[in-house]
């Protein structure tokens, strides 16, 4: 649906040039919630403004829907955008018109008539909740219903694709979580594509399929959430993940690691468990097979695209070699394992 070749961009800043975007590619398959995550400044809005060309790359190709957006005309490019929908952090909303005329604005400026916009907007306002406030303006709304007003907008021109520009940044948790549903489930009924940029992983977390972590202006990993979640291979998806999936080591614990094994000291491992893995009573088989101990320090267990994921962190005593054997048994199974550090026997004791 969109595929963003080579896209560099660079800004002429009063300092001198900068460069936004350096040499991004990335694919975007029809009907998926496609999330871009960075640091302030990384270039998330210019990535994302790329796609409608609201910003034009310095070099590079932009494809949407099979059309190349950077040759277009300005008037080709007027009617391009309407296939392609955006909402805002800060809404941008038309104060002195209701709800139902902001939603309706597109259309009037397509040139539709009163009653044919009326047809069109009032299953919109049922879509995104809001057929009781059509005749409200802006000031008497939630940030939330605001954001409900932006989305039913944004889909008044029926596109195939809605951008979505850190549309829950300016929310309260609860209210992300309600936009984000409606994302999905609009995602869901209409079959949209959606590519939404945020500095937040648990809005990742919480709808996309694919992500791409981009960093100074490159992208840094891309793949799908479960993958990048479940194995990070940039240090800068590992601190977004940091956040939202709590695999930490104790403090009280970490204090005490040793990177060299600890003569007659224990073992501290994370066990990382995905999908059918979570269901294996693995520490159960463990004891069974070997003469080891195995003392659950912490652990915790999420869903990720409704695919159960998990963690585990546990201090594994007995004679070396049994613990070696019992570690192999670890790594020959279907889950992640890997060695935290060394701690003398007795020394950490888990609260
Ligand atoms: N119009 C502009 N002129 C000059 N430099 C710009 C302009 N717009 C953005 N930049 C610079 O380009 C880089 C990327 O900016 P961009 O706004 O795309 O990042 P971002 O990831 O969206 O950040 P934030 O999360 O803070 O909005 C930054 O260094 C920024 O200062």
């Amino acid at each position: 649906m969109i595929t963003l070749t080579g896209l560099q961009k660079i800004y002429q800043g009063e300092a001198g040039p900068v460069e936004a975007l350096d040499n991004v590619s990335l694919t975007i398959e029809q009907g998926e919630i496609y999330g871009i995550i960075g640091k302030s400044g990384a270039g998330k809005s210019t990535l994302i403004r790329c796609i409608n060309l609201l910003e034009r790359p310095t070099a590079g190709k932009v494809i949407v829907d099979g059309q190349d957006m950077t040759a277009l005309s300005e008037t080709q490019l007027r009617e391009a955008r309407k296939s392609i929908g955006m909402i805002f952090q800060h809404f941008n909303l038309l104060s002195s018109r209701t709800v139902l005329e902001n939603i309706a604005f597109p259309l009037e400026l397509g040139g539709i008539s009163r009653a044919e916009r009326e047809k069109l907007v009032l299953p919109l306002l049922d879509l995104v909740g809001l057929a009781d406030k059509k005749d409200v303006y802006p000031a008497q709304l939630s940030g939330g219903q605001k954001q409900r007003v932006g989305i039913a907008r944004a889909l008044a021109s029926q596109p195939k694709v809605l951008l979505c520009d850190e549309a829950t940044s300016a929310l309260d948790p609860q209210t992300t979580e309600s936009i984000l549903a409606l994302l999905k489930d609009i995602n869901r009924k209409l079959g949209l594509t959606i590519v939404l940029i945020t500095h937040e992983m648990h809005v990742i977390k919480a709808i996309c399929d694919q992500v791409a972590v981009i960093e100074g202006g490159q992208l840094v990993e891309t793949g799908k959430v479960f993958d990048v979640f479940t194995r990070p291979q940039s240090d800068t998806a590992r601190e977004f993940i940091k956040a939202v999936i709590n695999n930490k080591v104790p403090e009280a614990l970490s204090r005490l690691l040793s990177e060299e094994p600890v003569a007659g000291g224990n073992v501290v491992v994370r066990l990382s468990f995905f999908g059918a893995a979570t269901n294996e009573p693995v520490i159960a088989g463990l004891i069974r097979r070997f003469a080891v101990d195995a003392n659950i320090i912490s652990g915790n267990i999420d869903h990720l695209q409704d695919t159960p994921y998990g963690t585990l962190l546990i201090e594994l005593s007995g004679e070396p070699e049994d613990v070696k054997n019992a570690l192999k048994y670890l790594q020959a199974r279907d889950l992640g394992t890997e060695v935290i550090g060394y701690v003398a026997r007795h020394a950490y004791v888990a609260g």
